[in-house]
């Protein structure tokens, strides 16, 4: 998982709230399947009067040079805008493989309200270690595997506003993923100390090779 805390900066996560609370909304459980919608309690900003807020979010996030590395993305399978106010919820569940017909991989929360502004609503993970509990600055972006089981819990003041959506990657398996970031860490950090030599260039050929291997 990570967390990106200045994927928007506050000015522009502002303007960009201000946008989306001037689009209707409609109750969040009619998009939910099986399971979910049992326990999907929120609001969603309409998908098509709001297309262009939604393609302004994807626009962002394929070519951020952090979410590049993390997710390598191939494309964004589902997205919405959800808002939960005083008492809704989002129970535990797991979010759907496939949506679309992409398959989603990583699952990411674009938080755009100020965390001072309500209370409850934290996005809770429950991870081989624990529980984990997200709840950032207004204009944070958090990426998490699609596989683990999370809810949003209830929102005792004020309003939640979050963008939430799917990622289908180039590369399916985390441990790769990470390889593969890690070789690029490599890289960066190697030629900062010793510049070009003929050990970068093996590496590339390396790193590529396996990027070849492994993506789809
Ligand atoms: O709003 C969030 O942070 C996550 C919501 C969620 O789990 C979902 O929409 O599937
Ligand atoms: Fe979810």
């Amino acid at each position: 998982m990570l967390l990106i805390d200045n994927f928007l900066d506050r000015d522009s996560a502002e303007r960009l709230r201000r946008k989306i609370v001037d689009t209707p909304f409609n109750a969040g459980s009619s998009t939910a399947t099986g399971l979910a919608a049992r326990v999907k309690n929120n609001l969603q900003m309409d998908r098509e009067k709001g297309s262009r807020i939604l393609d302004d979010i994807a626009s962002r996030l394929m070519t951020h040079e952090e979410v590049e590395l993390y997710a390598i993305p191939k494309r964004i399978a589902a997205m919405s805008v959800n808002r939960y106010d005083v008492g809704m919820e989002y129970g535990n569940h797991t979010d759907a493989p496939i949506m679309n017909n992409y398959r989603c991989d990583l699952s990411f929360t674009l938080f755009l309200e100020d965390h001072a502004n309500y209370d409850g609503g934290e996005l809770v993970l429950e991870q081989e270690h624990g529980l984990l509990k997200v709840k950032p600055a207004i204009g944070s972006l958090f990426l998490y595997s699609t596989g683990l089981i999370h809810r949003v819990t209830p929102v005792t003041r004020g309003s939640r506003l979050a963008c939430v959506g799917w990622i289908e990657s180039r590369v399916r398996d985390e441990q790769r993923r990470t390889v593969l970031r890690e070789l690029n860490v490599v890289h960066r950090s190697y030629v900062a100390r010793h510049g070009r030599d003929e050990l970068v260039d093996l590496l590339l050929k390396n790193a590529a090779s396996l990027m070849r291997m492994w993506c789809e």
